[in-house]
């Protein structure tokens, strides 16, 4: 049994690996991750292995108590990657954005892979049928556009994801969800018609927290993954492991 862990930018999400099925997933804030893991080593105490993943503020005691506990692996740029790296600034690309390269690399053979990763930001990743990582984009996610709306004016106030919203809002609030809905649901059309132009064969991921909610409204027909970083952090310590 392994223990995957991804701490985001805003929360924690864990996964328990059983003969590489997922048996298990936990999600929580960042303040109550003793607690939580505490918790959850009572519940599995015959872990194999804990791996890592982090973009995230997890405290060095709560750390400093998952290795205590468990062998833990955790994953850092000088990590081995089925990928070669491209990116120009490869040091300051996110080991999310690696992680899920990762994944789509082991996952989807000889292919072209886009993962589109809707966190808290919008990460955009492509990893070439030569399994070249070629890097992408980053965006605001949906949570901090809303915020940035009601942030940086007088007049606009502070709303969350809503079910119902319209092209043409005809209301503050309903102008406010349109702009930030169709927004994000018309930026990544436009990716996925850009990258699809110019790749054949393209293999698409839609992962992270508004991943569900978006692929439901999305023209193209693409299913959501949420748990993808989790997968692909299992299939990279199979792959640490056999080329260690
Ligand atoms: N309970 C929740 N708490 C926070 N965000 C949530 C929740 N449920 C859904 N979301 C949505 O998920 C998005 C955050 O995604 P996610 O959980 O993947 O972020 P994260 O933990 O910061 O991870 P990452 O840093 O990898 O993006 C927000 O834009 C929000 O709309
Ligand atoms: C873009 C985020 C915040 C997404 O979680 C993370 O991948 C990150 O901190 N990246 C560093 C910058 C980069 O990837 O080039
Ligand atoms: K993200």
């Amino acid at each position: 049994m392994l223990l995957t862990i991804d701490v985001g930018n805003s929360r924690i999400k864990v996964a328990v690996f059983e003969h590489n099925k997922q048996a298990d997933f936990f999600i929580f804030e960042t303040n109550e991750a003793l607690k939580n893991f505490k918790n959850i080593f009572k519940k599995y105490s015959n872990l194999q292995k804990i791996i890592l993943s982090s973009v995230g503020k997890l405290d060095e005691d709560v750390v400093n108590y998952i290795k205590s506990q468990f062998q833990t692996e955790t994953i850092t740029h000088k990590s081995k990657f089925p990928f070669t790296n491209l990116y120009s600034t490869p040091e300051t690309l996110g080991i999310d954005r690696m992680v899920l390269a990762a994944g789509a690399t082991l996952m989807h053979p000889n292919q072209n892979r886009l993962i589109i990763d809707a966190g808290t930001c919008i990460t955009y990743d492509f990893v070439n049928s030569e399994n070249q990582y070629l890097g992408g984009a980053i965006s605001p996610g949906i949570k901090i556009r809303y915020k940035s709306l009601n942030n940086y004016t007088s007049k606009l106030p502070l709303l969350s994801l809503s079910e119902n919203f319209n092209i043409i809002g005809n209301s503050t609030k309903s102008a406010i969800h349109s702009g930030v809905i169709n927004g994000v649901l018309f930026e990544i059309e436009g990716f996925i018609s850009q990258y699809s132009l110019k790749n054949q064969d393209l293999t698409i991921i839609l992962t992270g927290g508004d991943a569900e909610f978006l692929a439901k409204r999305l023209k193209s027909t693409i299913f959501a993954n949420s748990n993808f970083l989790l997968e692909s952090l299992n299939l990279l310590s199979l792959y640490t492991e056999k080329n260690d």
